[in-house]
């Protein structure tokens, strides 16, 4: 790995927000039309979470034959995507919607299509508005599953965002959404 990624000596670790799902709880979608995981999204990724100990959550993608880059295997935007997901869904804990600044991945080993992945991502720390994050994915179904060997890690910056944000784009939305703005904020 080769990376310039280094954490901030001012780096606060916060408390979940008491509305987080407890550990092994499943997280709401943050939007309903979202690639990754909005359940209102056909062309998606179908992507579920759930509560784990603390600042982590757990992500779940079926890598579909759809999903493929090279021969077999899944392409790397798709993990990318994956990973960018996983990330934001661990800053639910913080209760307050973000967008991704800065994402860098490492992709350790091949995912053949077909796998069940799983990723461990959690909020490593924040200052002011941004949110420190990482992540690991391990095949957890799948010719090659393996839980202990890591297939791929990420290291991603969030930022904390008011709901003005996405105010300019609200007109591009396709279609109707299930969960509407307000109650689903990214
Ligand atoms: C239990 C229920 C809970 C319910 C509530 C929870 C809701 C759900 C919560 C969460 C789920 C989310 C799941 C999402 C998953 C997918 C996410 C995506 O894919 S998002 C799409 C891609 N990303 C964009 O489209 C952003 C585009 N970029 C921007 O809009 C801006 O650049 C933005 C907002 C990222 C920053 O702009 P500025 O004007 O707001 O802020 P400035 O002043 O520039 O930066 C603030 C600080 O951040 C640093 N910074 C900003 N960008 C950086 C970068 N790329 N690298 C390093 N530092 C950066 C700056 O240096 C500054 O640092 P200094 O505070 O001064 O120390």
């Amino acid at each position: 790995m080769s990376s310039t990624w280094t954490l901030p000596d001012d780096l606060t670790v916060p408390e979940p927000v008491e509305f987080f799902p407890a550990a092994g709880e499943k997280l709401p979608q943050h939007w309903s039309k979202c690639f990754g995981c909005g359940d209102d999204q056909p062309a998606g990724m179908a992507m579920s979470f759930r509560a784990g100990n603390g600042l982590e959550v757990t992500g779940r993608l079926e890598v579909a034959k759809k999903y493929q880059g090279g021969p077999g295997v899944i392409h790397g935007g798709i993990l990318s995507t994956a990973f960018d997901e996983a990330q934001g869904m661990a800053c639910m804990a913080l209760g307050s919607p973000v967008v991704t600044g800065h994402l860098e991945i490492d992709f350790a080993r091949p995912i053949p299509l077909g796998s069940v992945l799983e990723f461990r991502a959690r909020i490593d720390g924040v200052v002011r508005r941004k949110v420190y994050t990482s992540a690991e994915a391990v095949i957890v179904e799948g010719p090659t599953a393996d839980p202990d060997t890591v297939v791929g890690t990420s290291r991603g910056l969030f930022l904390t965002i008011t709901s003005e944000h996405f105010a300019k784009t609200k007109e591009f939305v396709d279609g109707e959404p299930t969960s509407p703005f307000g109650t689903s904020s990214v």
